[in-house]
């Protein structure tokens, strides 16, 4: 596992950014799978403001997001079709094609899963995930406790991660919210994870997650046991990482 740890928060959103640009260098039929939240929205913006001034060629690149809130319309601010549109898709004019999303609404979500996965998986399946990490160890939308084994479905949701949904979109406590994420077996199953943490307040559980066992408790853990797998954080998150091991330079 490569660690990086960038000096503030502007540094820390290049540095995301530049390793979705470069994926799409390397090759350009790239399925790239991203995340939303507050960790994110930097990093997109940059992406989108890079191709804006040096323009390349992403007419090949297919996007993703590695989860979607369900019985929501797509059309709200708070989903995730709506916010990597508004902060990355549109501004690099993918088509509709590339962006691939499972819908918001359905009355069989099983089958959404399948659908969304057969897709990815036409594509040659996921070469780069950028990847939160929720308070609570999070990946995706797939809560402590959810089996390894995990294939892409709808997971209840972290009821602070809830509230604050419902908060910013004003869905009523009657509509039965979920989230539609890929399981942590497909995530696993990308070809290189990046997963990516800022601010103090990620600082104690990208600890736990990187130096304490392998555990469903922190379905983040999981990643100690990818391949291919860089942590970027920046100081403040990486500040437990660093008291813990003065002397980081590569985690293995
Ligand atoms: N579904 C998203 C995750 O994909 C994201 O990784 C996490 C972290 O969000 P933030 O960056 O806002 O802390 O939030 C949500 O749960």
């Amino acid at each position: 596992m490569k660690i990086t740890i960038m000096p503030d928060e502007q540094k820390f959103d290049i540095t995301a950014a530049w390793r979705i640009i470069a994926q799409i260098m390397q090759k350009p039929d790239s399925v790239i799978g991203l995340s939303t939240g507050q960790t994110t929205g930097g990093m997109h913006r940059i992406v989108s403001d890079i191709y804006k001034e040096y323009p390349f060629d992403v007419s090949k690149v297919t996007f993703f997001n590695v989860d979607e809130l369900t019985n929501l319309e797509r059309e709200y601010s708070g989903s995730c079709y709506t916010m990597i549109y508004d902060q990355l898709v549109k501004h690099l004019g993918i088509s509709e094609d590339n962006f691939i999303m499972p819908p918001t609404l359905s009355d069989d979500f099983d089958r959404e899963a399948l659908i969304f996965e057969e897709k990815l998986a036409s594509r040659g399946g996921a070469d780069l995930q950028m990847l939160g990490i929720g308070m609570n160890g999070h990946i995706g939308i797939n809560q402590p406790g959810t089996p390894f084994e995990s294939e892409t479905w709808v997971s209840p949701m972290d009821p602070d991660f809830e509230a604050r949904v419902r908060r910013e979109t004003n869905v009523p406590d009657s509509l039965e919210l979920g989230g539609l994420t890929r399981g942590i077996k497909n995530i696993m199953h990308t070809r290189k994870i990046v997963l990516v943490a800022k601010g103090a307040h990620k600082a104690k559980i990208i600890g736990q997650a990187l130096l304490g066992p392998v555990t469903t408790d922190i379905p983040a853990s999981i990643i100690q046991l990818h391949p291919n797998c860089e942590v970027l954080m920046d100081a403040e998150a990486a500040a437990y990482v660093k008291h813990m091991v003065p002397d980081l330079e590569d985690i293995s």
